[in-house]
């Protein structure tokens, strides 16, 4: 197996407690060997790899954990946005418009739609993604979604309850996607995912969405609190979801169950995660990440990557605002986009499957024994993604080991 020496690194970020202090070490390095990290420690002290990399004083960190998007779709909302520059808000109802442009759409057509977005996302420095089905919304659409995910990302969530396709019984909707779309797309995924909102599910609606979806032995998500308050996040830690996202809309109540979630005996707690594109493309209030950490909960940052509220992958796009408009510092902004993500899909720990089935190794952490999974920035400290923002900072990404920027 060939390896690989990253040495000279100024400020490697690891996320790693046992590794320098507080999760990162400076005058670094990482040996890398097949798809897994296998040093990290002092440049001086490296053992010689087969290869070697002089990262020349720059910043290295953990790949982005992108844990919320939905990419298999096709078409275009640029009217939707214009519209809501204008000053029209923002409703759950425009999702129908890329229902039908998906329908519409061929096989090829989605996947190279995927492979394009995979391919943005890559080059900005995400290593792992999630991804949702929910613009198909028939049986067939919603495992074709599915299956075309699983050929790209790194898991898959069903989101048959995305909203009420136009022009269908709710009642009759809701009893389909709860009983032969979820038999049908349940060998595809490794969660459910519900959107508790005004204008698509209400609160008798998603519990039975998580219901069903537990008691089929799936993990479940919700997307609650994006447009007002509701019961979304009191409701995704009741059923034990991996993750709530979106959060816009808190009550101090709703902050405490978060933050209270994780201090249970023997098991996880439910992610917060804030979606701070999805906050500014639909000028909807930031999500209160600063009191979300300050109350104790674990926080997640996800691009929300769609052709509706957030239409972009860029993690540093999303870390830099968590920084500069939303009250983190720039460690706990990058600790979110990548270890929290990864607690979000379940992936922080070795021994996760993908969406084929194959067995990997932990994410999130630049460790012994995680995959490896880099970002070699051109700056000298991760503090840059938000000093400089917008700027091209990612200058070399390893996925599972192999260099793929
Ligand atoms: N909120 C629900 N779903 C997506 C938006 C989808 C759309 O508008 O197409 C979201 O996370 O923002
Ligand atoms: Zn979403």
């Amino acid at each position: 197996m060939t390896s690989t020496l990253i040495d000279n690194i100024g400020e490697l970020t690891t996320n790693d407690d046992t590794v320098g202090s507080g999760g990162r070490l400076r005058d670094a390095a990482v040996v890398i060997e097949g798809e897994r990290v296998v040093w990290v420690g002092p440049s001086k002290e490296a053992p010689a790899g087969d290869e070697r990399v002089d990262a020349g004083g720059r910043a290295v960190l953990p790949g982005w954990v992108d844990s919320h998007t939905h990419m298999v779709f096709a078409g275009d909302r640029t009217a939707e946005f214009e519209a809501r520059m204008a000053g029209e808000a923002y409703a759950a109802g425009g999702i129908n418009v890329t229902v039908e442009a998906t329908r519409a759409a061929s096989d090829a057509e989605l996947a190279a739609n995927l492979a394009r977005l995979v391919g943005e996302a890559r080059r900005g420095g995400t290593t792992t993604m999630e991804t949702k089905t929910g613009y198909g919304l028939t049986v067939d659409d919603e495992v074709r979604a599915a299956k075309l995910a699983g050929d790209h990302v790194d898991a898959v969530t069903f989101l048959g309850a995305h909203v009420v396709p136009a022009g269908e019984d709710p009642d009759a909707y809701l009893s389909l996607v709860t009983g032969p779309m979820l038999s049908a797309v349940a060998p595809h995924v490794s969660a459910v995912d519900v959107f508790c909102e005004t204008g698509a599910f209400d609160e008798a609606s998603t519990r039975r969405v998580l219901e069903t979806a537990r008691a089929s032995g799936l993990a479940t998500r919700v997307h609650g609190n994006q447009l007002g308050h509701g019961p979304g996040a009191q409701l995704a830690v009741e059923y034990g979801s991996l993750s709530v996202d979106h959060l816009g809309f808190l009550t101090p109540a709703d902050i405490e169950a978060l933050a209270g979630s994780w201090n249970g005996e023997g098991t996880r707690g439910t992610v917060a995660t804030v979606l701070p594109a999805c906050d500014l493309s639909t000028r909807m209030p930031l999500a209160p990440a600063r009191d979300l950490l300050d109350a104790g909960a674990i926080l997640a940052i996800a691009s929300n990557c769609n052709p509706g509220t957030s239409y972009t992958s860029s993690m540093g796009f999303c870390v830099a605002t968590a920084v500069l408009q939303m009250g983190l510092t720039i460690q706990e902004a990058v600790l979110a986009a990548t270890l929290g993500g990864a607690i979000a899909l379940g992936m922080h720990e070795d021994g996760w499957l993908d969406p084929r089935g194959i067995t990997q190794a932990a994410v999130g952490r630049i460790a012994p024994g995680s995959r490896a999974d880099l970002q070699l920035l051109e700056a000298p400290s991760v503090t840059h993604l938000a000093y400089r923002p917008g700027m091209p900072l990612t200058s070399a990404v390893w996925r599972a080991g192999l260099k793929v920027l």
